[in-house]
């Protein structure tokens, strides 16, 4: 099996007229960290649901070979998931989790849970109603991140968390995770702090993905030009994407391919972020004015 997801033509709906994911192909080979960014209501629950076997879907869809919907409890014995919200029953204590795991998954193992949760400040005896939010979500990880899978699913993992929380949940991720041959499919809207962690990204936007790419095939494909205010006409001549004020404040555009060659002596070549990006490729068109 070469690519763990293959998703062809993926539609999902709910009832007639609401049309979630629209026509999403994608392929995810092993060991990268891939990145499902959009904003609220674009589709990546959605899609994650599928993905996991909770939806049916129109178009074809294979997770590490199998069919999500006709193969779900084979599947989940083979895939590490985490849904956007830490379900972990509050009466628990980490050791009991432990010792469920252990009877609910075959390829889960006791003693690489137990090493992981050495990392986090989670005791066996904790009952995690007694523990923060952000230490049922290393909890959490850790339990999954004892499963022998190739792949890893997270719906918005760090969701609510601080940002120490949000920084060891990720750090530990890849650190305990990640070893070239498994890959993690991550959806979240905190787009700053993971784009030093992605190997790829996929960007939805209202249902569609509208970005599919390496973060090294964006460095060369999109560029960023900063430039001085008085050239803003003729760079809005030129159609960027998106026209905004980078650091420092100085006005910068971001274009999908060299600029034009008039426009590169005007200004500054640099690399644009993951967030710029994403503004430029998901923002709304501003509201008209009410008659
Ligand atoms: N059970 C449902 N019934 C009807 N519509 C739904 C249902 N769940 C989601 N939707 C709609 O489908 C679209 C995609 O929702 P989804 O939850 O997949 O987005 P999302 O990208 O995960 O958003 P968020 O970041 O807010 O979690 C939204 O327009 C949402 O209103």
């Amino acid at each position: 099996m070469s690519n763990l997801i293959e998703a062809k033509g993926v539609t999902l709906r709910y009832g007639r007229n609401k049309t979630a994911v629209d026509d999403v192909s994608f392929t995810l080979p092993k060991g990268r960290v891939v990145g499902l960014l959009g904003h609220n209501g674009a589709g990546k629950t959605t899609l994650m649901k599928a993905l996991v076997g909770l939806k049916a879907t129109e178009g074809e869809l294979t997770v590490l070979g199998r069919s999500p919907v006709a193969e779900r409890s084979q599947l989940l014995t083979e895939l590490s998931y985490i849904p956007d919200v830490a379900v972990l029953p509050r009466w628990a204590r980490a050791h009991e989790l432990i010792t469920l795991m252990s009877g609910l998954q075959p390829k889960f193992s006791a003693e690489r849970a137990r090493q992981l949760l050495r990392r986090t400040s989670v005791g066996l005896n904790d009952k995690v109603k007694s523990l923060s939010k952000g230490m049922v979500v290393q909890l959490h990880l850790a339990l999954i991140a004892a499963i022998d899978a190739k792949l890893m699913i997270l719906d918005e993992p760090t969701l609510g968390l601080d940002v120490i929380s949000r920084k060891g949940f990720y750090e530990m991720l890849i650190d305990e995770w990640c070893d070239g041959e498994r890959s993690v499919l991550i959806s979240t809207h905190q787009v700053e702090e993971i784009e030093a962690l992605l190997t790829d990204v996929l960007m939805m936007d209202e249902g569609k993905l509208v970005l599919n790419l390496s973060l090294e095939a964006m460095e060369s494909r999109f560029v960023a030009l900063s430039h001085d205010p008085e050239a803003a006409e003729e760079v809005a001549r030129a159609h960027p994407l998106l026209r905004y004020r980078s650091m420092g404040g100085k006005p910068a555009a971001l274009f999908d391919g060299a600029p034009p060659p008039h426009l590169e002596s005007m200004g500054q070549r640099f690399r644009p972020s993951l967030v710029d990006l994403f503004v430029a490729l998901t923002r709304k068109p501003e509201l008209a004015p009410r008659a």
